[in-house]
């Protein structure tokens, strides 16, 4: 099994998670916090208190997590495209697989990094929401202190399978969007490069930015359902199932509640694919 895609989809990730995580912050204050005005108060905001470093906190953790997950989905995704047109990464120009192949590959690696995701994303999402201000003292900790508190406590607390609430709404989540971005990635790139002939780099910014736009609109609907699961269990509402979340979320909230946060991760989703995908094929490109 070739390993390469495994470490290329990792160096891929943790590059374009960097690139990413200010909009990250932006967004989660903006989600958690009712003082800001919009996108840009937020930023100037930030950036005048804490400087640019304000835009990178809590960055370690999620660049452990994006290490095994987009090792995992690109890993899994080349290594299934292989099985299933017995063609290697650097084959593919000359022979490219049908888009039903590409679907497939793609599904399959949601499907794997979702479960390897879920905890992770648990723990990020229960970490975001906290939005007691920084400890001062005399007045009481926050419930986690940090990731690897939120985790022991999550498993003392609910158990071993706590760790994994919502992971059925993740999955469902990212099965069918991370077929969608792959064949947007192969769709793009081919529509703009002669047959046969490695993409531009240009080519590859453009169709891996709006790859990463496809996926993260068609996911946003689950993504909506997923947080408000993994919310659930913390004194918050629990929920039947997810058709109860979704049911119930609607009524409360109107069809709308299912686009929230649509327009910043969009933004944030073409920087962080397009360098995702350069550097991936980069790396495969140089240990050809
Ligand atoms: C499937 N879903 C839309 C959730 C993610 C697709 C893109 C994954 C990328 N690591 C990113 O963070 O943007």
């Amino acid at each position: 099994m070739p390993v390469e895609e495994f470490v290329a989809g990792w160096v891929s990730g943790a590059l374009g998670l960097v690139l990413g995580h200010p909009f990250d912050t932006v967004k989660v204050r903006l989600q958690t916090q009712s003082t800001y005005r919009g996108i840009i108060d937020c930023m100037v905001r930030t950036y005048r208190r804490e400087s640019v470093l304000g835009f990178f906190k809590g960055m370690s953790f999620p660049i452990a997590s994006i290490a095994v997950v987009n090792s995992v989905l690109f890993g899994v995704y080349s290594n299934a495209l292989l099985l299933l047109t017995a063609t290697s990464h650097h084959e593919r120009r000359l022979q490219p697989p049908s888009y039903t192949h590409v679907f497939i590959a793609g599904c399959t690696g949601g499907f794997l990094q979702a479960y390897c995701l879920a905890p992770f994303d648990l723990i990020k999402v229960r970490l975001q929401n906290q939005t007691e201000p920084r400890a001062r003292p005399g007045s009481p900790p926050p419930r986690y202190r940090g990731p690897v508190h939120c985790a022991a406590s999550i498993f003392q607390e609910e158990g071993p399978r706590g760790l994994f609430r919502g992971a059925w709404a993740l999955t469902l989540r990212d099965t069918p969007t991370l077929g969608i971005y792959f064949v947007t990635y192969e769709w793009l790139c081919r529509q703009s490069t002669p047959d046969g002939q490695n993409p531009s780099s240009a080519t590859v910014l453009v169709a891996g930015g709006f790859a990463g736009i496809a996926s993260w609109v068609t996911a946003t609907p689950l993504d909506v359902v997923k947080s408000r699961m993994q919310m659930a269990g913390l004194g918050q509402r629990e929920f039947q199932g997810l058709l109860d979340c979704m049911v119930s979320s609607a009524r409360q909230e109107g069809l709308g509640v299912f686009f929230r946060g649509l327009t910043i991760n969009s933004a944030r989703a073409f920087p962080v694919n397009a360098v995702t995908f350069l550097s991936y094929e980069y790396l495969l490109h140089a240990w050809g």
